[in-house]
């Protein structure tokens, strides 16, 4: 953990952005409680992962402090990012540590899931908060080198992935196969998740944790264990990601000058182009972009309900605290969060 904290010290002074997924609160909740073998009993899974969390979130707030870094604990659940208004606060919350220069550090939310909807191992968990920030590179540290052929521990003559295209079904043959691996973790795991982090379009890497600096390595640019490669471009990703996925709720009317920040400039949407709101929409929902003429500009998550856009519109973002009485955002769709037509 310290040799971890040193490394992602050295990235933040290269101006790189991190964000860490741990595990590792049952184990210390475990040896708090003291408690030799893991328990069977759910409960009692989720009360050494509750009292391990502490532990896990005050080793790393020390080791990090020690490199002038400030730490953030955030514990997710499959249903915050599937749900869209928890998706996008989740995201906003995540954009502004890193923003702030802070260190988040993730783990799942035990004490409140026990069921399928887990995420069960954090090699998915993982890889939906690469989706979730846009992230360049997963980065997936294990016991291994990266991905064999086979399982390097059940035979001899299991050779060396150095890079391979995420998403091809070959790996998870490699990885032991889709269906024979039931549970938790496993080469698998990482396989499906490089997989899915693509879909955002970023690049996965599976290395020893026991390399020594291999964040830093990594981000000079050394192949170290397994790249995973997307095949999709970051934007079209998402774009497709938008289109494939959203059930638009509303609309909004635009005017020409936002119309043409939009479409020409790449800018977000801010209330004060907003001309007119049709139909109820929430926080974090689908809603169009229409030209003066009724044409469909663009696509986009709203920040703002209908009813609370209907108050803001045609206002400068300087007013919505006083509108509204708090401010979520500064505009109603992030140019992040919006696709043109
Ligand atoms: N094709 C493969 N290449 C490498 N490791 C594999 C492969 N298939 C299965 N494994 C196993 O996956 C293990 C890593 O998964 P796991 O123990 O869940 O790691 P972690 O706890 O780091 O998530 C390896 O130690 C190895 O035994
Ligand atoms: N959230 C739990 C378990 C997470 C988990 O199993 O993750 P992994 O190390 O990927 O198998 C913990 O922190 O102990």
């Amino acid at each position: 953990m310290r040799s971890w904290a040193e490394q992602i010290a050295g990235l933040h002074r290269l101006g790189k952005e991190v964000v860490l997924v741990s595990s590792g609160a049952i184990a210390e909740g475990m040896q708090r409680l003291g408690w030799s073998r893991r328990p069977r009993e759910i409960d009692e899974l989720q009360a050494a992962a509750a009292v391990g969390q502490v532990g896990l979130a005050q080793a790393y707030e020390s080791h990090f402090n020690a490199y002038q870094l400030r730490s953030a604990q955030i514990l997710l659940t499959h249903a915050d990012l599937a749900e869209r208004e928890r998706y996008l606060n989740a995201r906003s919350t995540l954009l502004t540590l890193l923003r702030l220069g802070v260190v988040p550090i993730i783990n799942e939310n035990d004490t409140v899931i026990t069921d399928e909807i887990k995420f069960g191992d954090n090699d998915t968990l993982g890889a939906l908060v690469t989706n979730l920030i846009e992230a360049e590179a997963l980065i997936i540290l294990t016991d291994q080198r990266g991905l064999y052929t086979a399982d390097p521990r059940q035979g001899a003559n299991a050779t060396f992935v150095a890079v391979a295209e995420a998403g091809d079904p070959a790996l998870e043959v490699m990885a032991g196969g889709a269906g024979t691996h039931i549970g938790r973790g496993g080469m698998l795991t990482k396989i499906l998740a490089a997989k899915r982090a693509a879909h955002s379009g970023a690049c996965t890497v599976i290395a020893s944790g026991r390399e020594p600096d291999v964040l830093t390595r990594l981000a000079g640019g050394e192949a170290i264990g397994t790249q995973l490669i997307a095949r999709t471009a970051r934007m079209a990703a998402r774009k497709q990601w938008m289109a494939d996925h959203l059930q638009v709720r509303g609309r909004v009317v635009i005017d020409d000058g936002a119309c043409a920040k939009l479409a020409r400039e790449g800018k977000s949407l801010l209330p004060i182009g907003i001309v007119k709101v049709q139909g109820v929409f929430a926080r974090g929902e689908v809603i169009v972009c229409l030209s003066p003429a009724g044409q469909e500009v663009a696509r986009g998550l709203t920040n703002y309900s209908s009813t609370e856009a209907r108050l803001i519109q045609r206002r400068p973002s300087s007013e919505i605290e006083a509108v509204l009485g708090y401010m979520l955002e500064p505009e109603l769709i992030h140019r992040d969060n919006l696709v043109l037509s």
